[in-house]
């Protein structure tokens, strides 16, 4: 099998896996994520669907453009976070009104840490995450890591403001050691050494066969962030957040629940957070 081939079953064979596992008849509200791997969550959603495997008032929430088209395309019905009926306010974990969400990753780390965004869908896919029971990433063994930043090299991507990116990138620039030192963000130990470089670099994405930067969906800019291995992902996370004009951070921290990856020698692999095998052993 050629390289790409196998890319491409790993992934079909995590998310075949995830969605068997996971969304069944007493699935009633679904996030449906973004990117080349849960196409292929959506494909085996439209045979179960076609096999009355779901439950018949299936909701799907989506998490992009491309999602919608997915979750329509498979016969099934699209539904808008915000449409979602409100939750009794006083039963645990009320706010979370999605049963479960099924997405892809750019890379995930021993903790379930997790870089989103190579396809500019991070806002929305972390609004879905954060409304949702159970966030189920799948993904290829590429993207299968110790440490985020060790495989995913294209940098932390970042949904800014097209009102002042060239501010933003400048000021995530200076997310170094140096201007911390200098009080210009929070000197914070575990921020200063949550990742390895001491400059980060920060590059507007540009579009492709279009001019000019990617727009997203929700009508904003990219700016991927370069700063090496991120050693505490949750520090790092909040600090590009708190960047006024940044709107959203593909770091995706302790959110995930499990991690489906496709390996090379076409088994899958379950994972869930290292600190969570720990308890159980
Ligand atoms: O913005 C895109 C999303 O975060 C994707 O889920 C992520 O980039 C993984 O995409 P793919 O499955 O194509 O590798």
């Amino acid at each position: 099998m050629s390289a790409l081939n196998l890319v491409e079953q790993s992934k079909r064979s995590a998310a075949f896996a995830a969605v068997d596992k996971h969304v069944g008849p007493s699935v009633r509200v679904l996030g449906v994520g973004s990117g080349s791997t849960v196409v292929y969550a959506a494909e085996r959603l439209a045979e179960l669907k076609q096999q009355n495997k779901l439950h018949p008032d299936l909701l799907c929430v989506p998490t992009s453009f491309q999602s919608k088209q997915l979750i329509v395309d498979s016969g099934l019905r699209a539904c808008d976070l915000d449409d979602l009926p409100e939750l009794d306010p006083s039963a645990p974990g009320s706010f979370a009104s999605i049963d479960v969400t099924i997405d892809g990753a750019d890379e995930v780390d021993s903790e379930l840490n997790a870089i989103k965004g190579g396809g500019g869908a991070h806002l929305r896919e972390k609004l879905v995450a954060a409304a949702s029971r159970r966030l189920v990433l799948v993904a290829d063994y590429r993207k299968n890591s110790d440490v985020l930043g060790e495989k995913w090299t294209q940098g932390v991507p970042v949904e800014v403001s097209p009102l002042a990116w060239r501010t933003i990138k400048r000021q995530l620039e200076r997310l170094g050691p140096r201007s911390r030192a200098q009080g210009a963000v929070p000197t914070d130990a575990a921020a200063v050494a949550a990742f390895e470089l001491a400059h980060p670099v920060a590059s507007l994405r540009q579009a492709v066969r279009k001019a000019g930067p990617v727009v997203t969906d929700n009508g904003n800019f990219i700016l991927d962030v370069c700063m090496g291995k991120i050693y505490d992902p949750p520090a790092v996370e909040l600090l590009l957040k708190m960047v006024p004009g940044v709107i959203e951070v593909g770091i995706f921290s302790a959110m995930a629940a499990e991690a489906w990856f496709g390996n090379e020698d076409g088994s899958i692999a379950c994972r869930i957070p290292r600190s969570e095998m720990k308890k159980q052993d």
